[in-house]
């Protein structure tokens, strides 16, 4: 295998292929929005999208020469070779093209027979007219050109004599890199080694003087091998990468293009996103999931919340002497963070980094780290979660250092009613009897459902002595049933995200009676509201 080439491109077709994902549908200020975070990343080129084909995209190009300032990337408008019969200058869609006003352009061309016969309708030589005829054109008005070979990979396995001959009449005709497509996403890392290399050499001295051989990579995930197919293109000389923020694209999506820069970077050691790019991922990828209106893939590589997020006991003891021997890169090079996670799986490592996340230092205290963690292991056993729930083990692991958060109340009882009535509204009311600072105060909240009223009547029964709770709010609350096993009951395992001000927390309460679940994820929630920093914090 040869090593990468010294000059290399990443070029990022997020507003383009990413488009194409289901689900996506971005507006042009949304495209605008991703371009200016893209560039500030510190990808090469940026694929803006189809002028001529989507409305839309023609705005965006217009727009983006007044309000896009771009830094460090090329703005580059795609769109297909001129059809099959008609002169390139009077193609509308060439036009069209041409008109977006970028210094380059993509363009996309039929590279397998079967497509060309089939899909276009037209002969071999037809098309390689269509793609000499079109580049040349372009490169003559002082445009950059890069083509995409639609589905090289296949065609060339059929005929790898006339793939090449693909590649040989566009770099001829002038384009700066021949983009070898994994269109349909069949392909495996070793198919893509063997067909650039190959080609490579086939090409190697039959090229016009003046020309060489530049060949970039496009692959579709649908063997799930995208980046492990654009890593290894590069390694064996494609010199430029196309990728997508979080993978997005047709079907099951592109190739990422935070692992391709990672690895790229990181492994290969080639200078992709310099001036700092690295260190931005983790916050572009979840800014542009933002803007694509979908959640961040927690588990994405390099830049997912738990790609660096440690539960297994053994890990975090190794971890604990050095956290290298469990991370394959150091996570703040990409700008995300190590966590330690405390579930059953936890040892007493793991209890103590969590504890030193949270500010609570265990070390020389092995009493309360064993109390802690068997204490964790039971409760996980009987349905409690502490991996999300921070607040929660925050408040357990005090409780066992001596430094226990005051509760804030003490409870006489509480009673909630769900009422359906004739016309068929349902209304839920709560009482709450408790014990606030010797007082005895009793309140009744309506609420749209029983957690709700018994949040309402539980804060309106302390707000006199502990006004801050009004700045509290419950963000979320999410509900899970356990199946019982070994012939024990059903468990309702409650979460409740809360948040104040500048900072929020989750809390959890697991019982057989949902509202019972919720009313522990409940008190636990307005104690940390209230607890003093700790002790040692
Ligand atoms: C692999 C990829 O993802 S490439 C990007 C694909 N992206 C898109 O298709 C999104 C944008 N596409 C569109 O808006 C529309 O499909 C358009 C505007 C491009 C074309 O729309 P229409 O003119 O209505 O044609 P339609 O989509 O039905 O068919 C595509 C036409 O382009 C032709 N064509 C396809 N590929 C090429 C090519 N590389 N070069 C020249 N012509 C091509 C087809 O033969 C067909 O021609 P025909 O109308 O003479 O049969
Ligand atoms: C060009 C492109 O998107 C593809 O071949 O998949």
């Amino acid at each position: 295998m040869s090593e990468p080439a010294d000059e290399f491109h990443l070029y990022d077709t997020t507003l383009r292929d990413g488009a194409q994902r289901e689900g996506i549908g971005y507006s042009v200020a949304d495209k605008l929005a991703v371009a200016r975070l893209l560039d500030d990343l510190g990808v090469d080129y940026i694929e803006g999208g189809w002028p001529g084909a989507l409305p839309s995209d023609t705005e965006f190009f217009r727009r983006a020469r007044h309000e896009l300032d771009l830094k460090n990337a090329t703005l580059v408008a795609f769109g297909a070779t001129r059809k099959a019969g008609r002169a390139v200058e009077d193609d509308p869609q060439v036009k069209a093209l041409l008109d977006a006003g970028t210094s380059a352009l993509c363009l996309v061309a039929k590279s397998d027979v079967r497509h060309i016969r089939r899909a276009l309708r037209t002969t071999v030589e037809e098309n390689l007219a269509m793609i000499s005829d079109t580049v040349s054109y372009a490169v003559a008005q002082g445009r950059k050109v890069f083509l995409d070979c639609e589905h090289f990979f296949d065609g060339y396995r059929d005929d790898p004599g006339h793939g090449t001959e693909v590649v040989r009449t566009a770099l001829t005709a002038g384009a700066d890199v021949v983009v070898l497509c994994d269109t349909n996403g069949g392909m495996l890392p070793h198919d893509v080694t063997e067909i650039v290399t190959e080609l490579r050499a086939a090409l190697d001295g039959t090229l016009p003087a003046g020309k060489s051989v530049r060949l970039g990579i496009h692959c579709q995930n649908d063997t799930s091998c995208a980046v492990a197919n654009t890593v290894t293109a590069v390694k064996a000389g494609a010199m430029h990468a196309q990728c997508t923020a979080n993978g997005y694209g047709e079907r099951p999506g592109n190739a990422d293009l935070f692992a391709v820069a990672g690895n790229l970077a990181l492994k290969l050691g080639l200078p992709v996103l310099p001036g700092g790019g690295l260190a931005k991922m983790t916050r572009v990828s979840h800014a542009i999931a933002e803007i694509a209106n979908l959640a961040p893939d927690t588990h994405q590589a390099y830049v997912g919340h738990a790609a660096f997020a440690h539960k297994a006991g053994l890990h975090a003891s190794a971890i604990k002497v050095d956290p290298e021997l469990y991370n394959h890169v150091d996570p703040a090079v990409v700008g995300n963070d190590m966590r330690v996670l405390v579930t059953e799986m936890a040892g007493r490592a793991s209890i103590e980094l969590k504890s030193a996340e949270l500010g609570l230092d265990l070390t020389g205290r092995p009493d309360v780290t064993a109390r802690v963690t068997s204490k964790v292991k039971e409760l996980e056993a009987a349905g409690w979660s502490f991996e999300a729930a921070d607040a929660s083990f925050e408040l357990l692991v005090r409780e066992e250092l001596d430094d226990t958060v005051p509760a804030p109340f003490s409870l006489e009882s509480y009673r909630v009613i769900v009422e359906h009535r004739e016309d068929g509204a349902v209304v839920s009311e709560a009482t709450v009897k408790v014990r606030v600072r010797g007082e005895r105060v009793i309140a009744t909240a309506e609420g749209n459902g029983p957690v709700n009223a018994l949040d309402s009547a539980l804060r309106q029964a302390l707000q006199r002595h502990h006004p801050a709770l009004a700045e509290v709010e419950l963000a979320d609350y999410k509900v899970r049933i356990l199946a019982g096993s070994h012939g024990t009951a059903a468990v309702t395992r409650v979460l409740i995200d809360s948040s104040a001000e500048d900072r929020d927390w989750t809390t959890v309460g697991v019982h057989e009676n949902v509202v019972e679940a919720s009313w522990h994820a409940l008190v636990d929630a307005l104690t940390y509201a209230l607890a003093p920093a700790p002790a040692a914090r």
